[in-house]
């Protein structure tokens, strides 16, 4: 990101809000794409298909500076689905298909059904990959809840060339009980830097939930609290 575009952001180093998120989607969805775009704001239209990449930048959320490491995946084959390692790696996930495309679309079907025979969001004292630092444990690795997720539907621009309905897509959101939208990396700025951003505020919500469920377990409490999942924290109840 250029210095100007840095300028407004309110440096807070020693306690500014990491969050690591994996983008996950079949070949040529535009992954990297989108990536490029809310990092940079820029369209290039060409991009590296050979190996995985990884970006550390500043991005302002809700007048905070939040430090995004971004994976953006790479699935040559089309077949492959995210390792144990790189569910570990990540806070969340940005689950990207294309709408002019249904074997992206089933891909990411395919991703719900990993994930449920998982049974859970992997351990974090799981394995790393050489090349990625596990984060600290987020949540009971015993629960069984679904990694926060956005799932984004991209090239809204080629609607002439639509072969997945928003319906499905909605359909697929609320299985996997996450936000989603339909995005083009091409032409659309704030939509795509508000799917990343919404993706965030849902890692902030999982982390006040664990640390809530953590200390209900010390206290003994047995009062539960409901989430509206695609809600931001400023949404949800006070305590
Ligand atoms: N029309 C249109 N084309 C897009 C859009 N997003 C990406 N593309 C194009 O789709 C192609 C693939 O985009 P990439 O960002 O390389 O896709 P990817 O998912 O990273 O691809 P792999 O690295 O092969 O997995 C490129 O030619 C992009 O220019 C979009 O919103 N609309």
């Amino acid at each position: 990101m250029s210095g100007a575009g840095m300028r407004g952001i309110r440096r807070k180093k020693s306690s500014m809000t990491e969050v690591k998120i994996a983008v996950l989607g079949a070949p040529g969805v535009g992954k990297s794409a989108l990536v490029v775009r809310f990092l940079t704001k820029r369209y290039i239209g060409e991009y590296d298909h050979q190996s995985e990449q990884r970006y550390r930048n500043e991005v302002l959320v809700d007048g905070d500076a939040v430090l995004f490491e971004i994976l953006d995946t790479c699935n040559n084959n089309g077949e492959t689905l995210p390792t144990p390692e790189t569910l570990a790696w990540a806070d969340g996930l940005l689950l990207v298909y294309s709408i002019t495309d249904r074997h992206s679309f089933n891909w990411v079907k395919k991703c719900r059904v990993h994930f449920t025979e998982q049974g859970t969001w992997p351990t974090r004292s799981g394995g790393t990959s050489p090349s990625l630092t596990p984060s600290p444990p987020l949540m009971d690795v015993t629960s069984s809840v679904n990694p926060p997720m956005v799932l984004l539907g991209n090239k809204a621009d080629m609607v002439h060339l639509r072969q997945v309905s928003a319906e499905e897509g909605e359909i697929l959101a609320k299985d996997l009980e996450c936000v989603f939208s339909e995005v083009a990396a091409s032409d659309q700025v704030a939509q795509v830097a508000a799917a990343f951003q919404d993706l965030f505020r849902e890692v902030q919500y999982c982390r006040k939930r664990c640390k809530t469920s953590l200390l209900d377990r010390v206290l003994g409490s047995k009062t539960g609290r409901s989430y509206v999942r695609g809600k931001s924290d400023s949404a949800l109840p006070k305590d």
